[in-house]
């Protein structure tokens, strides 16, 4: 398949549209007009994209679950619930996973079961199911903007419906939808199927609604070094603003070392008003969220805390503009009503506690300084791979492992790169792959891995990598040697 970073033709999206909306029978009931003056006639309020701005200008953090039950009454009352008693400031829907694959039968399946058993019986909210009608139910009962939160690499029907359904932003990406997620599609499919959404939001914008894209920031959410995330997040937001995206929040996952958490976040926004602008995209809005830890959590809920308000305390000293906040019960699964609000109000406090402070050193300069270097070194070598073309680029830069990402399960992805913490806990390259580094960058690495092995009396080796992927779970973050 031939892609090509290129806004898709109005005759030709149009053709797709038609296939589109036919995947499934509550399809025909999109209608982009009456979509339109459906999202004219909601309050301002609801508007995710302008609350991001104004906490933006407000240079305050704003909290989100994630939630998602089958049944529509039970998740309007779950949402509520966090909303008032929770206090979150947005609020998600999280999409089932028979959803994400578009197993659209066994999700109507689902749902009949969870009617019959009276309990969920989808580990989410099956939004093609119900329709655009069953989506406009939840938006026409909350007060808070909300947003489609799910894992999906073929979105295009999911996007149609929760977008003529009310929802205001919306999350995912061909990169970031792939790699962590799927085994066997290839890149250029996804890239394909995601510039489809993109362009369906820049319809919406081009009508004057403005919906919020939100590339998934922290990709396998284990041990993933900042400049990989970034350099996702900042080319997920091109191939997004080509498409007439004016509205992008990039994400990153906690690390856990909290200079180099900071440093990301703050890099992280820059870097992506930087491509934009460089690349001719001056009218893109950039904020920024955080993810809390998303490895390996305690069982022990007080200790669970403690990984939530080291999130929250990242958040709010990054001056993230959202972050996404775990719960007590993410050691489980999926978490009750008040563990999920809980994990709110505990994120709540520290980061209203945090507001008027601000955070500076010149670690964290140094620290800033690598990050940007990284990252343009992986950006910039996927537009050369492209020969400026960077859809083409990142497909390329993934099979040659320029853009290598952790532990993904993706066959496309080189895996050669190996992360580990140093001895601060920040996260590290131990073995290079075929990242396009320069010395220099090298020997920072190499130097910082080297002296977590002296501290340890232990030479650098693979077990290093090994002790940090199951340490949290174990109440640490550096997998020290027994
Ligand atoms: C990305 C993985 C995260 O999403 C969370 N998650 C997935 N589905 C749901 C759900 N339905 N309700 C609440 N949290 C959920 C899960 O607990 C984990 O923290």
């Amino acid at each position: 398949m031939d892609i090509k970073n290129k806004k898709i033709p109005e005759a030709e999206f149009e053709q797709l549209r038609k296939e589109v909306l036919l995947q499934w029978p509550t399809g025909k009931d999109v209608n982009l007009e009456e979509a339109i003056a459906y999202h004219k006639s909601l309050p301002e309020h609801k508007d995710f994209a302008k609350k991001l701005i104004k906490a933006k200008n407000e240079n305050r953090t704003l909290i989100e679950p994630r939630a998602g039950v089958p049944d529509i009454d039970e998740h309007i009352k779950l949402l509520k619930y966090l909303e008032k008693e929770g206090e979150a400031d947005l609020l998600p829907t999280t999409i089932d996973s028979y959803t994400r694959q578009n197993r659209y039968t066994e999700a109507e399946n689902g749902i009949n079961e969870s009617i019959r058993l009276d309990r969920a019986m989808l580990n989410g909210f099956p939004a093609v199911n119900h329709g655009v009608a069953g989506c406009r139910k939840i938006i026409d009962s909350l007060d808070v903007p909300v947003q489609v939160r799910h894992g999906t690499p073929d979105a295009r029907l999911l996007t149609e419906i929760t977008y003529a359904g009310g929802f205001t932003s919306y999350e995912g990406g061909g990169i970031s939808y792939n790699l962590p997620y799927c085994k066997n599609v290839p890149m250029e499919k996804t890239i394909r199927d995601w510039q489809y959404v993109d362009r369906l939001t820049g319809l919406y914008e081009e009508m004057g609604i403005s919906i919020n894209r939100e590339p998934y920031g922290p990709l396998t959410g284990t041990l993933v070094p900042p400049f990989v995330s970034h350099a996702a997040a900042i080319i997920e937001a091109l191939l997004a603003a080509e498409q007439g995206v004016k509205n992008i929040t990039v994400g990153y996952g906690q690390c856990g070392n909290l200079i180099q958490d900071i440093a990301a976040i703050r890099t992280l926004e820059e870097l992506t008003d930087e491509y934009l602008q460089k690349y001719g995209y001056n009218d893109v809005i950039v904020t920024t969220v955080l993810h809390q830890w998303m490895g390996g959590f305690p069982a022990d809920e007080a200790k669970a805390f403690g990984v939530i308000s080291l999130g929250s305390t990242i958040a709010a000293l990054a001056k993230a503009t959202k972050v996404i906040v775990k719960t007590p019960h993410e050691a489980v699964g999926i978490p009750t009503m008040a563990a999920n609000a809980a994990g709110l109000r505990c994120t709540k406090q520290v980061v209203n506690m945090l507001s008027d402070q601000q955070f500076q050193n010149n670690e964290l300069e140094v620290e800033k300084d690598i990050i940007r270097k990284e990252t343009r070194c992986i950006v910039d070598k996927c537009f050369e791979l492209g020969e400026g073309d960077i859809a083409v680029g990142v497909c390329r830069g993934v099979e040659a492992g320029v853009l290598d990402v952790p532990f993904a399960p993706c066959r496309a992805n080189a895996g050669l790169m190996l992360p580990a913490r140093d001895h601060n806990g920040a996260v590290r390259v131990l073995n290079m792959g075929n990242l396009p580094f320069g010395q220099e960058l090298k020997d920072f690495h190499k130097e910082k891995i080297e002296e977590r092995a002296r501290a340890e009396k232990r030479d650098v080796s693979f077990q290093m990598v090994i002790d940090d992927v199951y340490a949290i779970g174990k109440g640490r973050l550096v997998g020290r040697p027994r």
